[in-house]
């Protein structure tokens, strides 16, 4: 499986770091609020665990399931697989992405949320790839930006495949299916 991947972009120590200096930003932020994380999942799974380790404030979380991509390329329509188990009005909500792409998943999700009258909503997201942003998403916490690449592991899959890895790497381009 490591022979499928062109370059590591984030080793695990790298990963770590990303993750903890998110995890202090957030608690320092959500002192004395109600915070609510909704996962957004399959790819944010690994994220997720990590960072509500890096977060020392008290906190909740929630799980949607969404898909929109097929291989590589979004599909253009966005579905919710599962919904969150109860309402988040009152909550201080805060959207856990593992990457943010075109931008239609995240979107949709903002939209969709906010008509459910949360006390706050935000967006936090590993990865941002901005070079090919269809739809404008402003993330209020980045981990890293990435450039132009399908890039898989810690979460993010290539038809399933690759989410076990526990670093980031580039595909290489002869296991992308055209
Ligand atoms: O900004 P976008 O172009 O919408 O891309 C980002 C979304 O695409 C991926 O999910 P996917 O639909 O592949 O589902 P998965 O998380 O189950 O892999 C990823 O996990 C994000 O949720
Ligand atoms: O580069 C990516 N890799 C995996 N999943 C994704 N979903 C959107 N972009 C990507
Ligand atoms: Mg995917």
């Amino acid at each position: 499986m490591m022979e499928d991947v062109e370059s590591v972009l984030f080793d695990e120590k790298e990963l770590m770091r990303i993750v903890s200096g998110l995890g202090e930003r957030i608690s320092r932020d959500y002192i004395g609020k109600n915070l609510l994380i909704v996962g957004i999942l399959k790819g944010s799974f690994m994220f997720i665990a990590d960072l509500m380790r890096a977060i020392t404030v008290p906190c909740c979380v929630d799980f949607m399931a969404i898909s929109s991509y097929e291989g590589t390329k979004p599909s253009g329509m966005v579905r919710i697989l599962m919904d969150l188990k109860k309402p988040i009005e009152g909550y201080d909500v805060l959207i856990v992405e593992d990457i943010l792409d075109s931008g239609m998943t995240l979107s949709y999700i903002l939209k969709t949320l906010k008509a459910r009258n949360p006390a706050s909503i935000k967006i936090c997201t590993l990865l941002d790839k901005p070079a090919r942003r269809l739809s404008e998403v402003f993330p209020d916490y980045t981990g890293a930006l990435v450039e132009d690449r399908f890039i898989v592991g810690y979460g993010l899959d290539y038809n399933e495949k690759y989410r076990n890895l526990p670093f980031i790497g580039v595909l290489k381009p002869e296991f992308i299916d055209s």
